[in-house]
């Protein structure tokens, strides 16, 4: 722990050139002041195309600002990202099928980071972790799926596994971008249950990027709410979401398919 927020952004800003020659260019996010603090659930949320998922490619160094300044623990991040910021900072996507290849074996997808980073003396010792990461994100006993491909397993244990193979790094933090909406209702609350164990256990801070304010109701301690890439409205979520005083937060919380439930 450092005295550092985790993840500072000072007037960040992200514009994407025009996808056509004649198209203006689009300013995805617009002087975006942030903290997400060491030990945090915050989230997200927005409507489609408000820029939550180019905030989160952002500070994993996918894409990189246009202009402003990121800070993590108080350095401030430019250029290419070391390989101690690319073991401790990890994502989560929607589609596990993005993240994981068809043709390898969850044992070997979770035992990839493990090799790239050079953790764990000895391939028993790194086949000892990954099991151990398996086993913690609900995928026990591991042998049972060790040999299995992706398309062999359900949507959540997809997720699961994609989870395992960031959880077996040790990071300090995992970007979830939508990390339930293509999964089955059923299961979501699952997915979500480890997400926050995972929190409270390892203290693994979480960036929850949702366009479902229900969910950031129901598991963030801070929400930042953003409208056309610009922050419209940033605090604790009982203030931002139990009293909005911006009239996009009311929108989007009169839109929520079901009043929000505090957890
Ligand atoms: N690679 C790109 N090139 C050009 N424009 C882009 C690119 N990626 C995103 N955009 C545009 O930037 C804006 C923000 O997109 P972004 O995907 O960050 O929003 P979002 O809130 O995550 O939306 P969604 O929930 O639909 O994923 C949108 O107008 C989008 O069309």
């Amino acid at each position: 722990m450092t005295d550092h927020p985790l993840f500072e952004t000072r007037g960040l800003g992200v514009t994407y050139p025009g996808r056509g020659r004649r198209d203006a260019p689009v300013h995805a996010l617009r002087e975006v002041d942030l903290t997400w603090a060491e030990g945090e659930v915050l989230g997200l949320v927005g409507a489609s195309g408000s820029g939550k998922s180019t905030l989160g490619r952002t500070l994993t160094g996918l894409r990189e600002p246009s202009h402003g300044t990121l800070l993590f623990g108080g350095e401030e991040l430019t250029g290419r990202r070391d390989r101690t910021f690319r073991r401790q900072v990890q994502m989560v996507f929607q589609d596990p099928y993005q993240s994981l290849n068809p043709r390898r074996t969850v044992g070997s997808q979770v035992m990839e980071g493990l090799d790239i980073h050079g953790i764990g003396a000895s391939e028993e010792e790194r086949v000892t972790l990954a099991v151990t990461a398996m086993e913690r994100c609900g995928l026990a006993p591991a042998d049972r799926y060790w040999h299995r491909y992706p398309h062999e397993l359900s949507g959540g244990q997809r997720q699961r596994v994609v989870i395992a193979a960031a959880v077996v790094l040790g990071p300090r933090a995992l970007i979830c971008d939508e990390p339930v909406s293509a999964l089955d209702v059923s299961i979501r609350s699952q997915v979500l249950g480890l997400l926050a164990e995972l929190r409270r256990t390892e203290g693994i801070s979480l960036l929850f990027i949702t366009h479902d304010v229900g969910l950031a109701w129901a598991l963030c301690e801070r929400v930042a709410v953003l409208h056309q890439g610009s922050v419209a409205e940033y605090g604790d979520t009982e203030q931002v979401l139990g009293s909005p005083r911006h009239p996009y937060t009311r929108e989007l919380l009169a839109a929520a398919p079901a009043p929000p439930v505090r957890r």
